[in-house]
């Protein structure tokens, strides 16, 4: 049975710094959650917080409805692993992982079973009797992993457990891991500043900044709705333009300054006012490009483009002066060539509309 972790109004202060000031926020059972922000915003603070290496100055840890606040590490029943392995390099794969059990003083029969089953499970059951100098780095990373979870703890945690290995090895060693915890169904909180990896292995993720939650939701909901403009330009790449909201009711637009292109929202919220000045986000994916030059659009003209195979990444200058980057797959491969004029439109639905002065999005409704 997995358990719920429950993080209500915590506070942590070092000294006289609150870096965390009343977060809070819910895990499920066995779920796959993520907390992404850059670095310094306070993910390492709240992981080392939930499994007691850090004290609480304030608000309570729940994990499965009990409270965690002054239970020492050890009694917490929760496995960790860390960005630079710590397995122990005198011990044997086998030892490193048999480690916690034996510290349980768990039948050494039980302990080899288990060992056995759970390095089959992270897929090094052929590694056992080497010595972690002879392992590579995602060899090493299964170790930290399978020792993690042999004890069959309640909570796993991790800590940036890629950023030491090579991109190739990062991107493989993602899926082993959604797929473990898949299959060994533990409560799971992941800390990462490396917002692809958090969209490849997360259930969901709580984004954040200086200390504060900015969205929670699930990858592709926060890639397509991102609840304000930090998100926007923190998950995947956004171009964002200067607008404004025209006309009252269901029948409101969005134009986009600079330009004639204007286009009607029927998502938009009650706070979208008439005239209200804004910022969109179109994601580079998301733009229509014309070379007809009778589509009513944006106007712009190509300042050069890269191709990458699948699409083309285009950068262009728009007749507002702004310049923004469309990422375009085209059927025929065909390259639109430089200092061509375009012309860009976007269906409504993948615009997103933040408030001007405050950054938070301006548009209702589930992301579809
Ligand atoms: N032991 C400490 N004493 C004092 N301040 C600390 C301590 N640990 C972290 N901080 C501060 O708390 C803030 C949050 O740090 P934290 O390590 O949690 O961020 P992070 O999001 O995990 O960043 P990174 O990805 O760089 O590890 C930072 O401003 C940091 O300087």
């Amino acid at each position: 049975m997995s358990v719920s972790i429950d993080i209500d109004h915590v506070v942590k202060k070092y000294g006289s710094n609150t870096v965390i000031n009343g977060l809070s926020l819910s895990v499920k059972p066995g779920e796959f959650f993520t907390l992404l922000g850059p670095s310094g915003c306070g993910k390492t603070t709240l992981l080392r917080m939930i499994i007691g290496f850090n004290s609480i100055e304030g608000g309570t840890i729940s994990v499965g409805g009990r409270v965690m606040n002054d239970v020492s590490p050890d009694k917490r029943n929760m496995g960790m692993v860390f960005q630079n392995y710590a397995i122990f390099p005198h011990m044997s794969v086998r030892d490193n992982v048999a480690f916690g059990l034996r510290m349980r003083n768990i039948l050494e029969k039980d302990i080899e079973e288990r060992v056995d089953h759970m390095l089959k499970v992270v897929k090094i059951d052929h590694l056992k009797d080497r010595m972690p100098v002879a392992l590579s780095g995602g060899q090493q990373q299964r170790v930290a992993l399978a020792r993690a979870i042999v004890i069959r703890p309640e909570v796993l945690l991790m800590d940036e457990p890629l950023s030491n290995l090579d991109a190739k090895l990062r991107i493989e060693m993602r899926s082993a891991i959604k797929q473990i915890q898949k299959k060994v169904d533990i409560t799971t909180v992941y800390v990462t500043h490396d917002q692809e990896e958090a969209l490849a292995v997360s259930d969901r993720i709580a984004v954040m900044n200086g200390g504060i939650i900015q969205q929670i939701g699930k990858p592709a909901d926060i890639y397509k709705r991102p609840a304000n403009v930090f998100v926007s330009t923190f998950i995947g790449l956004s171009n964002l333009l200067d607008g404004r909201v025209h006309g009252s009711g269901s029948s409101r637009r969005v134009s986009f300054d600079g330009t004639s292109y204007e286009t009607v929202m029927d998502n938009l919220s009650a706070e979208a006012k008439d005239k209200e000045p804004v910022i969109l986000s179109v994601r580079p994916e998301e733009f229509d490009i014309h070379t007809d030059g009778g589509t009513a659009g944006i106007r712009g003209e190509i300042v050069s483009s890269i191709f990458l195979g699948l699409t083309t990444h285009y950068f262009i200058h728009l007749e507002n002066g702004k310049d923004i980057e469309v990422l375009e797959t085209r059927e025929d491969h065909d390259i639109i060539p430089d200092g061509s004029v375009v012309t860009l439109t976007v269906k409504p639905r993948f615009i997103n509309v933040f408030h001007k002065a405050s950054g938070t999005s301006l548009i209702e409704g589930e992301p579809s």
